[in-house]
C-alpha cells in the first residue's frame, strides 16, 4: 500500500498519482509486459525467419554464382583447347619466326608457352617459355583422350601450373595455360569474394589471392566443374566464399520497421494502460483517502467518484457508509462525553442538562424533558413517590438556559408514567393536555415519544421528547441512547445519595451518625455564630446490662426505642444522632442555658420511662451532659468533649441526671485520665501490691485464714488503697487484670510460707464481676493453682450479689466449676444486695460475709443486731461458713461470737499487713489473735 499523505489528492494529483502509486506502477508494467513480450516474440522470430530465409536465399546465389565462376574457367580451357586445335599441326612457315603473327599473339593471350612435339618426340616448335623440367613431356598414349590436362607443380610457386596436351596426327601441343586467363573471370570478383579452386583433396589450382582473416561467418558456395570428360581431368571443385555482411544488411529494415512497430504497440499499450489505470486509481485513491479520514475520525466529506461502473457504485456504498459511522462517531462521542460526565460525578442538573443538550441535537427533537418517577428529592421530600418533572430543554433555547423546575406532578401521572413502554405519539391525539405539559412553555411540539429509562426492572424516570414530526429509526436509535445514560446517571445519582446516607446515618436508628453528627455541628455552628448552641451528650444507664441479661437484639430494639423517644421530645431544628453505642448527641440551635437545661431534664424524665421490649419492662434512664456554645466552646471537638464530661459528671452524681458542664470538670477528667494512662502502667510493671488482713476464728481465736487486699504502690503518689483506682479499673476493664494479677500472686504468697513453714488454711481473694463475663475464670484459677503449686482448698474466691445482675447462668456455672475443684467461693457484702432468698438459695458459695455496714453498728442499734443475726441465722441454715467484716471492738467481736459467726475479720484483730508484717505475726503459728488489737 501507498504511504498515507497528508494533502487530499486532487484530480492532478490522482493523474501524477498514477505512476507514483504502486499498483498503478505494478498494472502499468502488466500491460507493458503483456503487451511487449509477444511483439518483441513476434519481431525475433519474424527477423529470424527473415534472416534464414535471407541466408537460403544467398547461399543459392552464392552456390550459382560459384557455378557460374566454374563455367567461365571451363569456358577458358574450352577456348585454349580449340585455340591449340585450330593451330596448324605443322608449324607454318615463318610463323614461329614472326612473333607479331596474329596467331601468336592469340596463343600467347591464353598460354604463356607452347610447344609441339612431333611423333618421335622431337621438339619442333616453340613459343614462349615452358617449365620443362617439370614437364612430364611423355606422349599421349593411345586410348588417351585427345585432349588432356596436366597440373605440374612448380617448386616455390603458390599454384601448379595448369598444362594443356592435345594429340594431333603427327604430334602432340603441350600449352602451359597462362593463369590470368584461365582464373580471369573469377579474379574479376575477388575484391567482393575469394575463390578456392581444387581437386578433391589436391592443392588450390586457382593462385588467386586470399583474404588474410577469413570471416568466421562467411558465406561459402561450391560447385564441383566435371573435367573428365572433355579433358580426362579429375574434377575440379569451386569455393567461393562471401563476407556475411551482405545477410545482416538484408535483415536491417525488417529489424527496423519490428523495433519502430514494437514502440508503437508499446507506447499504445502504455496510453491505455494509463488510462485505464487512471480510471482505476483515481476512484480508489479517492476512496482510500475517504477511509484514511474516516479512521482518523476527520469529519467525513463524501468521497467524489463520478462513474457509473462498479466504483461509483462502491463510492456511494462508502459515502452512505461513512456517514453512517461518522453518525456514530459523533454519537458516542457524545454519548462518552455524557458517560464521562457520569463517572466523574458531575452534579445531576449539569448531566441531565448535557443530555437533554445531546437529545435535541441528535434527535432532531424540539422539546427534551426528564420525568423522575422514584427516589425523587428522598424519603422525607414532599414529592416522594410522585413523579417530578425534573429538567428540560427546548430547540429554541438550546444554547440557553434550560429548565429546571423540579415541578411535582399529580399522584396520578405515575400509573400512565410507569405503563410506558417505549411509544410514539404518546399521549394518543387528541387525548387531554397532559399535566407536565401545562408546565412547559410552549415546545411547538405535535408529536410526542416517551422513552421510560428502566434500571433494575424499576421505571426510574422518562425521557420525553418532542417532535414536529414523527423521528426515524435512527434518531429513535440515538434517543434509546441517551435514555440508558439517564437511567445510568439517575441510578449513579441515586446511589451515590444512597452512599452518603449510608455514610452520614446509623443503620440502627436512622439517627445521624457521628460522621453525620460532625457534618451537622459543624453546620450549625457556622450557621450560630451570633447565637447560642447546645450539645447535649446523652448515655444510658446500665444499658450493658439490657445487652448481657437479654441479648443484643433486644438492646437494638431498645436503642431504636430511645431514638424515637428523642426525637419525639426534641423541636424539629433539632439534630439527634447515636454517636455509638449507647451515647446519643442532640444540637440544640438558637437555645439558652435555661432552655437546654429544660430540654435535659425532660429527656432525663422520657428515658426514665420503661422500656417494653420482649413483653418485659426495662427501666433504664439516662445521664445528660450539657456544653454550650460559645461559653464552654466554639468548635466542635471541644464542646462534645465537654459535654461528654457533664455527662460523666451526671453518672458519677448518680445517674438519671443532667449536668451542665462546668470548667472544674474539665480538671478532675484530666486528673482522672492521667490515673487511668498510670494504672495501665502499674498493672505490667509491678506496682501493684498485696496486703493480708487476718481472719480469726470466733470459737478459739486463732487466725486460720486471711483476705489478700490490693494495694497500688504509686511512684509519686505513694501507696493508694483500692478506692482510689478499683471504680477507675472497673470502668476501663483494667479490673480483670488486676483480678488475675491479685489472684495469682495470693497463691505465690501462700507457696511462699507454705516453703516457710507457716501455715495458713486459707487466702481469700476478690473477683470482680466482669472476671466471670470474661469466661475466663476457670482456666486462669486453674493456671495460678498449678503455677504456684497451691491445693485448691487453699483459695477462696470473693464475690458480690451483682454477679447476678448479667448472665447469671454462666456466672453461676464457672463458679461451680471453679468449686469442683475444692476452691471455696465466699459471697461478699452479704444482705446488701437485693437478690431474693430462692436466688441466694441456688448460688454455689460456701462461705457468706456479714457486710461491715451491718457490724459496725452492733451494740449501738438494735436494728443492726437483729439484721446480723438473721442473716447469720439464714446462712447456717443454708450451710454456709459465716465470716463478719469490718470488726473494730471486742464488743462487737463479743456479739458476734454469741451469734454463731464462725470467723471475724477487722481492725480489732489487725488492720491489712504487709507479707513480711504478717509472717511476723506470732499467731501465724496458731496463737490467738483477739489480744493483739
Ligand atoms: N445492643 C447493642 N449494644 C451495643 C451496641 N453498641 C454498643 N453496645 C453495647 O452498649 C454497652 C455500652 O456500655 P456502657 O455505656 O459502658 O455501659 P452501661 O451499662 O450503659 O454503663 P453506664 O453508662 O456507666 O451506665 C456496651 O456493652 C456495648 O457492648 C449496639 O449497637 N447494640
Amino acid at each position: 500500500m501507498a504511504a498515507p499523505r497528508e494533502t487530499p489528492p486532487g484530480p492532478a494529483a490522482g493523474r501524477a498519482s498514477v505512476l507514483r502509486s504502486r499498483v498503478g506502477r505494478r498494472i502499468l508494467v502488466m500491460f507493458l509486459l503483456a503487451a511487449g513480450l509477444p511483439v518483441a516474440l513476434a519481431a525475433f522470430i519474424g527477423y529470424q525467419t527473415l534472416v534464414s530465409f535471407l541466408g537460403e536465399q544467398a547461399q543459392r546465389s552464392l552456390t550459382r554464382t560459384t557455378r557460374d565462376g566454374g563455367m567461365q574457367v571451363l569456358g577458358r580451357l574450352l577456348e585454349a583447347k580449340s585455340l591449340l586445335e585450330t593451330w596448324p599441326p605443322l608449324v607454318p612457315a615463318g610463323a614461329g619466326a614472326d612473333p607479331a603473327h596474329p596467331m601468336l599473339a592469340g596463343l600467347s593471350r591464353v598460354f604463356r608457352g607452347a610447344r609441339w612435339v612431333d611423333d618421335q618426340g622431337q621438339v619442333r616448335w616453340q613459343v614462349g617459355e615452358i617449365a620443362s623440367t617439370a614437364v612430364p613431356l611423355s606422349p599421349p598414349r593411345p586410348g588417351d583422350a585427345a585432349a588432356r590436362l596436366l597440373l605440374v607443380p612448380v617448386a616455390g610457386a603458390p599454384a601448379p601450373r595448369v598444362m594443356l596436351r592435345l594429340a594431333q596426327p603427327q604430334g602432340y601441343w603441350l600449352a602451359d595455360v597462362h593463369p590470368a586467363h584461365l582464373w580471369g573471370p573469377l579474379a574479376e570478383t575477388a575484391a567482393q569474394a575469394h575463390w578456392e579452386v581444387r581437386e578433391p583433396g589436391g592443392p588450390v589450382l586457382d593462385g588467386l589471392r586470399r583474404v588474410a582473416q577469413p570471416h568466421p561467418h562467411e558465406a561459402v558456395g561450391r560447385w564441383t566443374l566435371f573435367l573428365g570428360g572433355e579433358f580426362g581431368a579429375t574434377d575440379w571443385e569451386f569455393e567461393q566464399h562471401l563476407p556475411p555482411v551482405e545477410l545482416e544488411f538484408a535483415g536491417l529494415p525488417l529489424l527496423r520497421w519490428a523495433v519502430q512497430l514494437g514502440a508503437v504497440v508499446l507506447l499504445i499499450v502504455v496510453l491505455l494502460s494509463l488510462t485505464q489505470i487512471r480510471r482505476t486509481l483515481v476512484p480508489l485513491e479517492a476512496l482510500l483517502d475517504g477511509t484514511r479520514r474516516l479512521a482518523r475520525r476527520e469529519r467525513a466529506e463524501p468521497v467524489q467518484v463520478r462513474s457509473s461502473d462498479e466504483f461509483g457504485e462502491l463510492a456511494r456504498s462508502f459515502n452512505e457508509m461513512a456517514g453512517r459511522i461518522d453518525a456514530q462517531f459523533q454519537s458516542l462521542e457524545a454519548l462518552g462525553l455524557i458517560d464521562r460526565a457520569i463517572v466523574s460525578g458531575h452534579p445531576l442538573p449539569e448531566v441531565l442538562d448535557q443530555l437533554l443538550r445531546q437529545a435535541l441535537l441528535r434527535t432532531g427533537a424540539v422539546a427534551a424533558v426528564v420525568v423522575r418517577l422514584t427516589g425523587a428529592g428522598g424519603p422525607s421530600s414532599r414529592s416522594a413517590g410522585r413523579p417530578v418533572l425534573l429538567q428540560w430543554r427546548l430547540r429554541q433555547a438550546v444554547d440557553g438556559d434550560g429548565g429546571r423546575a423540579e415541578s411535582v406532578l399529580g399522584e396520578t401521572e405515575r400509573p400512565r408514567f410507569e405503563a410506558l413502554e417505549a411509544t410514539m405519539d404518546w399521549p394518543p391525539a387528541g387525548s387531554v393536555a397532559m399535566a407536565w405539559q401545562t408546565l412547559l412553555p410552549d415546545t411547538g411540539a405535535t408529536h410526542w415519544w416517551a422513552c421510560p429509562a428502566r434500571w433494575q426492572a424499576s421505571c426510574q424516570a422518562v425521557l420525553l421528547l418532542g417532535f414536529m414530526k414523527p423521528p426515524g429509526r435512527r434518531r429513535r436509535h440515538e434517543a434509546c441512547d441517551l435514555r440508558d445514560r439517564l437511567a445510568v446517571a439517575l441510578a449513579a445519582h441515586e446511589r451515590e445519595q444512597v452512599l452518603h446516607w449510608r455514610a452520614v446515618h446509623d443503620d440502627l436508628t436512622g439517627l445521624a451518625n457521628r460522621h453525620g453528627l460532625n457534618e451537622q455541628l459543624d453546620r450549625c455552628l457556622e450557621a450560630s455564630t451570633a447565637s447560642a448552641l447546645a450539645v447535649l451528650f446523652i448515655d444510658l444507664d446500665h444499658f450493658k446490662d439490657v445487652n448481657d441479661s437479654l441479648g443484643h437484639e433486644m438492646g437494638d430494639r431498645l436503642l431504636q426505642q430511645a431514638a424515637e423517644r428523642l426525637q419525639a421530645v426534641v423541636p424539629r431544628e433539632a439534630v439527634v444522632a447515636r454517636a455509638g453505642g449507647d451515647e446519643f448527641v442532640i444540637v440544640l440551635p438558637q437555645v439558652d442555658e435555661g432552655r437546654a437545661a429544660a430540654l435535659a431534664r425532660q429527656l432525663c424524665e422520657r428515658l426514665a420511662v420503661p422500656f417494653v421490649c420482649g413483653g418485659h419492662e426495662h427501666v433504664l434512664g439516662a445521664s445528660i451532659g450539657v456544653a454550650l456554645a460559645p461559653q464552654h466552646g466554639v468548635d466542635r471537638a471541644t464542646l462534645l468533649r465537654h459535654a461528654d464530661m457533664a455527662m460523666y459528671q451526671a453518672k458519677q452524681g448518680g445517674r438519671g441526671r443532667h449536668a451542665l458542664f462546668a470548667a472544674t470538670m474539665d480538671e478532675a477528667l484530666s486528673e482522672r485520665s492521667r490515673l487511668l494512662a498510670d494504672l495501665r502502667r502499674a498493672v505490667v510493671s509491678d506496682e501493684l501490691v498485696l496486703h493480708y488482713q487476718p481472719r480469726v476464728d470466733a470459737r478459739d481465736g486463732c487466725m486460720r485464714s486471711a483476705e489478700a487486699l490490693v494495694r497500688w504502690q504509686h511512684p509519686e503518689l505513694g501507696l493508694l488503697s483500692p478506692a482510689r483506682f478499683i471504680a477507675l479499673a472497673e470502668e476501663s476493664d483494667l479490673i480483670e487484670a488486676i483480678g488475675i494479677w491479685v489472684m495469682r500472686e495470693a497463691c505465690a504468697q501462700m507457696a511462699r510460707w507454705q516453703r516457710q513453714g507457716l501455715v495458713l488454711e486459707r487466702v481469700s481473694v476478690n473477683v470482680s464481676p466482669r472476671q466471670l463475663v470474661s469466661g475466663r475464670l476457670v482456666g486462669e484459677v486453674d493456671r495460678a493453682l498449678a503455677d504456684h503449686g497451691v491445693a485448691p482448698d487453699r483459695l477462696e474466691l470473693e464475690v458480690t450479689e451483682s454477679l447476678l445482675v448479667g448472665d447469671a447462668k454462666q456466672a453461676c456455672e464457672q463458679l461451680e466449676a471453679v468449686r469442683r475443684r475444692g476452691v471455696l467461693i465466699a459471697l461478699d457484702d452479704f444482705g446488701t444486695g437485693y437478690s431474693s432468698l430462692s436466688t441466694l438459695r441456688q448460688l454455689p458459695v460456701d462461705v457468706m460475709k456479714v457486710d461491715r455496714a451491718f457490724v459496725k453498728d452492733l451494740g449501738q442499734d438494735d436494728s443492726a443486731l437483729a439484721v446480723t443475726r438473721t442473716i447469720l441465722t439464714l446462712a447456717r441454715s443454708l450451710g454456709k461458713h459465716t465470716v463478719a467484716e469490718g470488726m473494730e471492738t471486742a464488743e462487737q467481736a463479743d456479739l458476734l461470737r454469741e451469734l454463731g459467726c464462725d470467723e471475724m475479720q477487722g481492725f480489732f484483730f489487725s488492720r491489712p499487713l504487709t507479707p513480711a508484717q504478717f509472717e511476723a505475726l506470732p499467731q501465724f503459728a496458731g496463737a490467738a489473735l483477739a489480744s493483739i488489737g
